[in-house]
């Protein structure tokens, strides 16, 4: 094994730094990976909301996806926005022939500003990539998207949490983790199933900030980064979500923005390395 995990994003951009591959880049490297990045659409957003997407010819993603590969041996790859049905299908089959040793599919549908990410026609399409796929693969929705993918009612408490995604592990032979980021709890407890049912809190703090654009695509990407060097997924799972929140907590020192800002990346290694170190913890919002 590499001693710097080689980690490849496939998602969308965000020019605010916050979501996207910008998010996923510093995510991979907190965590102490090299990162790379295809880019499947370009996005005109900030932390306010989503302006324009414009996906170029899924011809050229083809051509950034196999560049990379011809080239350099990948250990995880992270696939985050894929907007529309092209797209899905370009990455189906380079996955089909590369097959990743490990695979984090953030499912990423709606932004929390609303705006759609993928176009509801396609949401067979990534259906159907997640039920080929070869990889050692974790899925990672939020509350809206685990309903989709379990084709159910959002669940609104823990357990419809849990069952649900029980039936997408089940139903795909993947393994979730399902986000109750979207659960209105005092805490931010994400579950971890197994394809075959076994299931597995990780209990999470709730921070107190409204500085949350890009956990979801930050955490995926973190925790395909980890998942390198730990070898499974479940000790992956836990560091990356110990390092979300301690970013989480930083968040409200950037002031990137006007909407929902962006996590703070690297807040624990300039906290350690003395850099520079975050307010105490006030128990009110921090923002
Ligand atoms: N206020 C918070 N405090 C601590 N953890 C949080 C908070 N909000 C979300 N999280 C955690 O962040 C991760 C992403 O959760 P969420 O359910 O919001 O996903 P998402 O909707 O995909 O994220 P995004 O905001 O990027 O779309 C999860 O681990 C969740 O528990
Ligand atoms: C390119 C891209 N990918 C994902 C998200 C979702 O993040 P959020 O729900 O926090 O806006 C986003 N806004 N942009």
């Amino acid at each position: 094994m590499n001693a710097v995990p080689r980690v490849l994003s496939v998602a969308g951009t965000d020019p605010t730094g916050g979501a996207g591959i910008q998010a996923d880049l510093k995510a991979i490297a907190a965590l102490g990976g090299y990162g790379m990045a295809v880019v499947t659409a370009l996005v005109a957003q900030n932390t306010m909301g989503i302006r324009a997407v414009h996906a170029p010819p899924v011809e050229f993603l083809r051509r950034q996806l196999d560049g990379v590969c011809d080239d350099v041996e990948v250990d995880a790859v992270k696939l985050g926005m894929l907007f529309d049905t092209a797209i899905v299908e370009t990455v189906a089959d380079w996955l089909g022939r590369v097959r990743p040793p490990a695979l984090v599919v953030d499912p990423v549908m709606v932004a929390t500003s609303g705006d759609r990410l993928l176009l509801p026609e396609a949401e067979a399409a990534l259906m159907r990539l997640l039920g080929e796929v070869e990889s050692d693969v974790l899925v990672t929705p939020n509350l809206p998207e685990l309903a989709v993918l379990a084709s159910a009612a959002p669940a609104r408490t823990e357990s419809d949490l849990s069952d649900q995604a029980r039936v997408v592990a089940s139903a795909y032979g993947v393994r979730v983790l399902a986000k109750g980021g979207h659960l209105d709890a005092d805490h931010s407890d994400d579950v971890l199933v197994a394809p075959d049912g076994t299931t597995t809190a990780i209990p999470g703090r709730r921070v107190a900030t409204r500085h949350t654009h890009g956990t979801g695509c930050s955490l995926s990407a973190a925790v395909a980064t980890a998942r390198v060097r730990h070898g499974s997924w479940e000790p992956a799972v836990r560091e990356a979500k110990a390092w979300l929140t301690e970013s989480l907590q930083a968040a409200g020192t950037l002031h990137v923005g006007r909407g929902r800002g962006p996590i703070s990346h690297f807040a624990g290694l300039w906290s350690r390395a003395g850099t520079y170190a975050p307010p105490p913890v006030t128990g009110r919002p921090i923002d």
